[in-house]
């Protein structure tokens, strides 16, 4: 098992206890990484609190579904809560302290304040879910701001989260290093996720088909096809296997998100469909 600093994994679920540890560690001088999360941990969430514990002293993880990311419609209320597990997964990987606030710890009735990105944070998830990234970079500030980490560990599988995280750390002046981390996928190349959970095993099958497609549109730009005709096979391709809606399939500037043309040094790919009931992300560089 690997070693951690507060070995067993602390579990902090209010402020004080948690403002006295993080005190603690600094005043020990241990460089804090952070790695937040909405729970239902997979081994794409140990993979960044493995990553962080090579870029730091102690690792802090917090698990929090942030209701302000959520529209109504959404799923935050059967969003998956296990926190025993939770707790067992990051014990084993050795995180050093499981942050657990409550909503009203976060947001007390009396809360007044958001982080607005513009940028990275326009189209694509934004378009979507308008209420999505306000939620994110609100919730991921004030937890900056809490654990107030040296380095925090985000992943690719959501990578416009990640850019935008990337663009308020920088337009803000926060004191934390934002470290992204290349997607974990299943055997099939499916991209693991919490919300795989909903997918009926028909569903498990078909969703393996969103990385096939977006693998095809990638290999057709390489070889220099027809960008338009390939994204719109990626469509129809996956309507035809079962998908729908399809949000989007595009191609983006990789650092910007902005639409990307045939002078873009750094293409991304990026995808979000239906399948059932569930809305499945995927995104690779090109
Ligand atoms: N397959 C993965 N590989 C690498 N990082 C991941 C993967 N899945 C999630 N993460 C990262 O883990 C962090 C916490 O994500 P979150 O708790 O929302 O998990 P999730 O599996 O993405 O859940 P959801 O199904 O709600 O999208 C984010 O930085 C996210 O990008
Ligand atoms: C970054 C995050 C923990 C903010 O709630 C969430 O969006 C997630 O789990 O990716
Ligand atoms: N993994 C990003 C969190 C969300 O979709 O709400």
């Amino acid at each position: 098992m690997p070693a951690s600093v507060a070995s067993p994994l602390l579990r902090v679920r209010d402020l004080s206890a948690l403002r006295a540890a993080v005190s603690g560690f600094r005043h020990k001088g241990l460089r804090i990484g952070f790695v937040p999360t909405m729970g239902a941990l997979h081994e794409g969430h140990l993979a960044l609190v493995r990553h962080a514990k090579t870029l730091s002293d102690v690792v802090v993880v917090s698990v929090f579904v942030n209701p302000k990311q959520f529209a109504p419609h959404e799923d935050f209320d059967r969003y998956p809560r296990t926190e025993d597990k939770d707790a067992q997964l990051l014990e084993s990987v050795g995180a050093d302290l499981l942050y657990l606030p409550s909503v009203d710890l976060m947001y007390p009735a009396v809360f007044a304040s958001s982080v607005h990105v513009e940028g990275p944070a326009r189209e694509l998830e934004g378009t979507f879910r308008p209420q999505f990234f306000d939620g994110v970079a609100t919730v991921v500030m004030k937890l900056f701001n809490q654990v107030q980490p040296d380095v925090a560990v985000f992943g690719e599988k959501d990578y416009q989260q990640l850019q935008v995280v990337k663009t308020f750390v920088r337009d803000l002046d926060l004191p934390v290093n934002v470290v992204g981390m290349p997607t974990v996928r299943e055997a099939d190349g499916l991209a693991l996720s919490s919300r795989n959970a909903y997918l009926s095993t028909d569903e498990r099958q078909t969703a393996a088909r969103l990385i096939v497609e977006l693998n095809a549109v990638a290999e057709a730009v390489r070889s220099g096809g027809d960008r338009e005709k390939a994204l719109d096979a990626a469509k129809a391709n996956l309507l035809a296997a079962g998908f729908g809606p399809v949000d989007y399939v595009e191609l983006r500037d990789a650092d910007t998100l902005a639409m990307a043309d045939a002078q873009t040094p750094n293409l991304r790919l990026l995808a979000a469909a239906w399948l059932g009931k569930t809305r499945l992300i995927d995104n690779i560089a090109v």
